[in-house]
């Protein structure tokens, strides 16, 4: 129990109706959540506006509300906060409520379009790995000292959020490690926290549904940086277009990563094969389990994060070389007759470039490769043409199909798909929308040797359709083909 006065500390309002002076259960910001003594915040969404639901929650027993607007009739004996910003105000009183979680442990955020659960997750097993007691924030999975906590957004909510900060806090951890959605930026749910370092991995096209402009999604992500104190560390890979844009207005001192350009942590690529990545970094030749050009960008900024917060160099490239990616990012598998399959959460124009180029470059030879992938429904709609373009003139063959098309007709989406694949690419191109047979189809036409690169899903259990998700596993899916495939 707090105080609203106590948690409206730091929350700049315009007026107060009331006298603040009263205990608040929870922290609450959907109206069907409300339990009794709750604070209600009010905020407009996408959908619709939670000011409507104002008389609502106070109804079912809020008494407290944040808003933008006052109402025009509630009863009952409340206390009105208005303020000019909900979501703004969410952020500080909810990391108010569980007493700045964030300043009593060391909070490091990713940011970048691809990359983000990967530098996370590493991150988070590196130092758990040396000793530390850490938590993890992100797309797969939250984890407190090993204890799984199921995640339903990249980024949670600032309530589910500062909890689990909180947790991790009563739990010993001296480290998290978090990812930093641009929706989470731009709906301000990582306002009021302390961050010791911020990561930026990369930028390019996603999430334009939300954003509408690719510089308002960069905006984005350049607000997380021109917040984070002085105290912090804001670590850029320099080798991307934007890398040098993310730092121009941050008060943290600024580092850079790189495997092309002059930077403060450089790697180099000696050997790419499906074994693993040999890299030079800082001078010291090692083997990691990681595949790819793009993991190893993942490795460096790994890297140069824990020598930002101090870590002995050995030690941490001992530890790293060990570990092993996130689930569902190139995760693979070889049949008994040696057909490959890929299960990767390639999911953008560039992550699909990616990870089909890295399979050119270390297939032996004349190996065919087979993409099975789709494309997101209420998503990014301006993506769905350039995903399927790279992937037909990337690979030798493929289906276009579903992954999770929620409110939409897959057949529509498979369209849109379809309207970026290049007539001369058409001939290998085939679609099937159930996804489960596109898989089989494509272990049907693999030889041996041939590669099977499912796309999208990654670590994903299930296939969401009209607001229902179904268990889908496409890993699960492969390993039942591969068993007849002798
Ligand atoms: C586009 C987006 O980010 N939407 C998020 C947003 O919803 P919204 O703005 O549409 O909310 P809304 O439905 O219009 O409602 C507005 C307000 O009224 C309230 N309300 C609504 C109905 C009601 O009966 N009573 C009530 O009080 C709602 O709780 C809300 O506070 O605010 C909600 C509450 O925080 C989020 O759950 C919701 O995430 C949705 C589910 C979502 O799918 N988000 C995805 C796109 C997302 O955030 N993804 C990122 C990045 C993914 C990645 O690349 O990894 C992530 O961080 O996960
Ligand atoms: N540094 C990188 N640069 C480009 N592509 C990458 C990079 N790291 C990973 N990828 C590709 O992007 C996919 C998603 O990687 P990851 O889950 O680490 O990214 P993310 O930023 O967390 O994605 P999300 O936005 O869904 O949370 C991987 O499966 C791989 O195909
Ligand atoms: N977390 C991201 C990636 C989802 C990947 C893909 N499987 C999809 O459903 O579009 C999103 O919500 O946009
Ligand atoms: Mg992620």
């Amino acid at each position: 129990m707090r105080y609203l006065s106590d948690i409206m500390e730091g929350v700049a309002f315009t007026e107060l109706q009331g006298s603040a002076d009263v205990d608040i259960t929870a922290i609450v910001f959907d109206s069907r959540k409300v339990v009794p003594g709750c604070l209600f915040v009010a905020m407009k969404g996408t959908l619709v506006d939670g000011h409507d639901y104002i008389e609502q929650a106070v109804k079912d027993g809020a008494v407290a509300v944040i808003c933008e607007e006052l109402p025009a009739h509630v009863t009952g004996e409340v206390d009105f906060l208005m303020v000019a910003d909900s979501a703004k105000a969410l952020g500080i009183i909810a990391a108010n409520f569980y007493e700045n979680p964030s300043s009593n442990l060391k909070l490091v955020g990713v940011t970048g379009t691809n990359g983000k659960t990967t530098i996370a997750t590493l991150l988070y097993k590196l130092f758990r790995d040396m000793g530390y007691k850490c938590g993890l924030l992100s797309t797969v999975e939250n984890q407190i000292n090993g204890r799984v906590i199921a995640a339903t957004h990249t980024t949670p909510d600032p309530v589910a959020l500062n909890k689990l900060l909180s947790d991790m806090v009563n739990e010993g951890c001296d480290y998290c490690f978090m990812e930093v959605s641009s929706h989470a930026v731009a709906q301000h749910r990582i306002n009021g926290l302390t961050f010791s370092g911020g990561i930026f991995s990369n930028l390019t096209h996603d999430h334009l549904d939300y954003h509408k402009t690719f510089e308002s999604y960069l905006k984005a992500k350049k607000q997380f940086f021109d917040t984070l104190p002085k105290s912090a560390f804001a670590l850029t890979n320099i080798d991307d277009k934007n890398g040098s844009v993310m730092l121009q207005n941050t008060a943290a001192h600024k580092k850079t990563y790189g495997l092309k350009s002059m930077a403060d942590y450089k790697a180099r690529i000696i050997e790419n094969q499906f074994s693993g990545l040999f890299l030079n970094i800082d001078n010291q030749e090692v083997w990691f389990k990681l595949v790819g050009t793009f993991n190893a960008y993942n490795l460096l900024a790994v890297y140069a994060t824990a020598m930002l917060l101090e870590q002995d160099e050995a030690k941490v490239l001992v530890s790293l070389s060990k570990l092993s990616g996130a689930e569902g990012r190139f995760d693979y598998i070889t049949a008994p007759n040696k057909t490959v399959g890929i299960v990767d959460y390639a999911h953008t124009p560039d992550a699909v470039q990616n990870v089909l180029s890295t399979i050119h470059d270390i297939r032996k030879g004349s190996e065919k490769v087979i993409t099975v992938i789709g494309c997101g429904g209420d998503r990014d709609k301006t993506k769905r043409p350039v995903m399927a373009k790279v992937a037909s003139e990337w690979s030798d063959k493929v289906i276009l199909t579903s992954d999770n098309p929620r409110s939409e007709d897959p057949a529509l989406i498979i369209k849109d798909m379809e309207a970026g694949v290049d007539p001369a690419f058409k001939r290998h191109t085939l679609s099937i929308a159930d996804r489960r047979e596109a898989i089989k189809t494509a272990c049907m036409l693999a030889q041996p040797g041939d590669i099977i690169l499912l796309a999208g899903k990654g670590h994903e259990k299930y296939q969401e359709i009209k607001g229902v998700k179904n268990h889908f596993d496409d890993m699960e899916e492969l390993l039942e083909q591969f068993k007849l495939m002798n």
